[in-house]
């Protein structure tokens, strides 16, 4: 009787659970997962045995290319390690991508505007997605000029995942830089907003992000009809879809860091991060 009721409130071992120093899970009772919130080896031993395939979508138009040597490299180091991965690189420059296994290649267009290059993300994912249907359960929808540290793993998977923003989480909802002009669909009204959620990391399961993926590009470009383009463009969008439909996950920023940024001391890990980037170099305009 006793030991049991002690169990439920201090599972294996209690110093490693806990985290008091942050937010662990949300008001509508999704975990944010941070390290020492979960146990990956438990984790895996849930997930493993279901014989999972895992899919990321990396974009590498122009010359961010440069980015997929490390990208994938340390992928391999670090993500859903002992899954079944699949990695879909999508790329105007085909000859370029370095030659990895279960990486699979599609080339699409460039463009004049890195803020269309980004934007259109959500499209193409959308249309991978509706192939993968059948043969995939997860996909995550990463920026390519990041480089993985850590595990990222088990944990991070379920129906709907978003990642807390590296640069904004310590501000003030007033201050989360949400598209604030009413004729954009992306529109977030100054009380509204939970978390500011990144533009570089997100996924789910495949019929979620084939859900966020349709509505942010119709969003995006109904609104592009109109000549109007969100503040932080399909981030924007992502941000008005995570408030309409609630994470069932959230993941904290050690799934998206910056290198640039000191690391704060709640980030006990940082899983995968941006690099540092002269956007003036790599960006067809500024
Ligand atoms: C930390 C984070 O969440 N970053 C977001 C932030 O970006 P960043 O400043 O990190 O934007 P970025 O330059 O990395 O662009 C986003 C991504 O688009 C792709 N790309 C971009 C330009 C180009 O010429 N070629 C190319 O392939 C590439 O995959 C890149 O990683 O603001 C962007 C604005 O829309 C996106 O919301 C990013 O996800
Ligand atoms: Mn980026």
């Amino acid at each position: 009787g006793l030991i049991k009721v002690y169990l439920i409130f201090w599972p294996k071992s209690e110093q490693n659970l806990l985290r008091t120093d942050v937010v662990t899970v949300t008001p509508w009772l999704a975990p944010i997962v941070w390290e020492s919130t979960f146990d990956p080896v438990l984790m895996d031993a849930i997930f493993k045995p279901q014989n999972l395939t895992i899919a990321a979508t990396v974009f590498a138009v122009g010359k961010y290319v440069q980015f997929l040597k490390d990208f994938l490299k340390t992928s391999e180091q670090f993500f859903f390690i002992g899954f079944n991965v699949h990695i879909y690189v999508f790329t105007d420059r085909p000859n370029d991508v370095p030659k990895v296994q279960l990486v699979s290649v599609r080339v699409v267009q460039s463009s004049q505007r890195w803020q269309e290059i980004s934007a259109r993300r959500m499209e193409m994912v959308h249309t991978l997605l509706l192939e993968l249907s059948d043969s995939t359960h997860f996909i995550f929808c990463l920026d390519v000029d990041s480089k993985f540290h850590g595990r990222w793993g088990s944990e991070s998977l379920g129906e709907l995942v978003a990642v807390v923003h590296p640069g904004y989480y310590g501000n003030p909802r007033s201050r989360f830089p949400f598209e604030r002009r009413t004729k954009s669909r992306a529109y977030m009204a100054p009380s509204d907003g939970d978390f500011y959620y990144c533009g570089g990391a997100f996924g789910g399961s495949v019929d979620q992000v084939l859900a966020l993926t349709q509505t942010c590009s119709k969003n995006y470009r109904d609104d592009e009809k109109e000549g109007v383009e969100a503040a932080w463009q399909e981030e924007s969008h992502l941000n008005r879809y995570f408030w309409e439909n609630k994470p069932s996950k959230v993941l904290s920023p050690e799934y998206l860091w910056q290198d640039f940024k000191p690391r704060n001391p709640e980030i006990r890990i940082i899983r995968f991060s941006g690099v540092i980037k002269n956007y003036a170099a790599i960006r067809p305009n500024v």
